[in-house]
């Protein structure tokens, strides 16, 4: 279900974190001249002075009243544990005409902590996923086309209106993405196999290798394949420890499939069953390159690097 595209210019758009994501969302918008005036909220000054600097964000909303006066859409872009604590802080100024969403990459929480936090307003919370992203994080890390032929998961609630979620969709739209509608149960279990068990292992990788005796040495001779697995281990801490401790039940569902696949690894090497290395791996290559063929080449990373 694809929304029609509205180019009717917005004319505010308040973004808590003007991070990565925040960053280049409103860069995105920037670019369309889709809205007038972009305020940033922030918890790093440094980071709100370096998004002003880098002209992603048009003014600094210090006074929450001010910033979410007139604000026809807020987009909360911080890590998923800080979710609550600014929709509490959103809701006594949050006017009738704002629609709030959320770029977060855990969806059942988010919407668990947007129920608590905005009770009688909840319609006017559209929950939302990027799928878009690099393992760079802050504002320097943002680039306008960072959402180009993206998708955007919107995990709708039964309270959304069709104008809440069109003005969320459009938005986004614009930003170059293009929307999906999954919910966010089907959400979590999605991205906890494809994205957040990947990052778990990436950073399980490298951390255990610092561990090991002449770690230096191994790390010195590390190639290709350990820079395209671990590239994910570069993202940010916080960000990641809030994902996984959100969707911990389906985390915990992905590694203990992964842990048998290892098992049966295990038991192959240790009787020298080359048969069974080679289905597992076969099966592998095969999956990879028609995922690679049919889904990953729809959706071309941009040049600066990104997914
Ligand atoms: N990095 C990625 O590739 C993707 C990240 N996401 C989600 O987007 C959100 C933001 O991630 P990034 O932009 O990558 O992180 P980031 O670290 O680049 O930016 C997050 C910003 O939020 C600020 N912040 C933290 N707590 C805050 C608070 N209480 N109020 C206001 N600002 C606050 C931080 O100071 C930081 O500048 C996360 O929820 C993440 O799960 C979604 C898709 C992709
Ligand atoms: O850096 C990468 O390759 C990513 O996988 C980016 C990413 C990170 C988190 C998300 O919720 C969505 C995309």
């Amino acid at each position: 279900m694809l929304a029609h595209t509205n180019t009717q210019q917005l004319t505010k758009v308040v973004i808590f974190g003007v991070g990565l994501i925040g960053g280049s969302f409103a860069l995105a918008l920037k670019k369309q001249a889709a809205v007038k005036q972009i305020v940033g909220v922030e918890r790093n000054q440094n980071a709100l002075e370096r998004a002003l600097g880098l002209g992603i964000i048009d003014v600094a909303g210090a006074d929450l009243a001010a910033a979410l006066d007139g604000a026809d859409l807020v987009l909360i872009a911080a890590p998923v544990a800080q979710t609550e604590a600014i929709l509490r802080a959103i809701y006594p100024h949050l006017q009738a005409q704002t629609i709030v969403t959320d770029a977060g990459s855990t969806k059942a929480d988010v919407v668990e902590a947007a129920r608590r936090a905005l009770e009688d307003k909840i319609s006017q919370f559209v929950p939302a996923h990027p799928i878009a992203g690099r393992e760079s994080n802050g504002p320097d890390a943002a680039i306008a086309n960072l959402y180009q032929g993206k998708k955007l998961v919107i995990t709708a609630l039964p309270e959304n209106s069709p104008s809440a979620l069109n003005l969320v969709a459009n938005t986004w739209q614009r930003c170059g993405a293009v929307p999906y509608y999954l919910n966010p149960a089907e959400h979590d279990q999605v991205f906890a196999a494809v994205s957040h068990l990947p990052h778990l292992l990436a950073y399980a990788l490298v951390d255990q290798i610092t561990e090991q005796p002449q770690a230096e040495l191994r790390f010195q001779y590390a190639a290709s394949g350990f820079r395209d697995f671990t590239r994910i281990a570069g993202s940010s801490p916080e960000m990641w420890r809030d994902i996984s401790l959100a969707n911990r039940a389906a985390l915990l569902v992905e590694l203990t499939h992964y842990q048998a696949q290892l098992q049966r690894i295990s038991n192959a090497l240790q009787h020298s069953d080359g048969e069974q290395l080679l289905a597992i791996f076969s099966n592998a290559q095969a999956a990879r390159q028609r995922w690679s063929q049919s889904i990953e080449s729809a959706e071309p990373p941009p040049k600066e690097g990104g997914d």
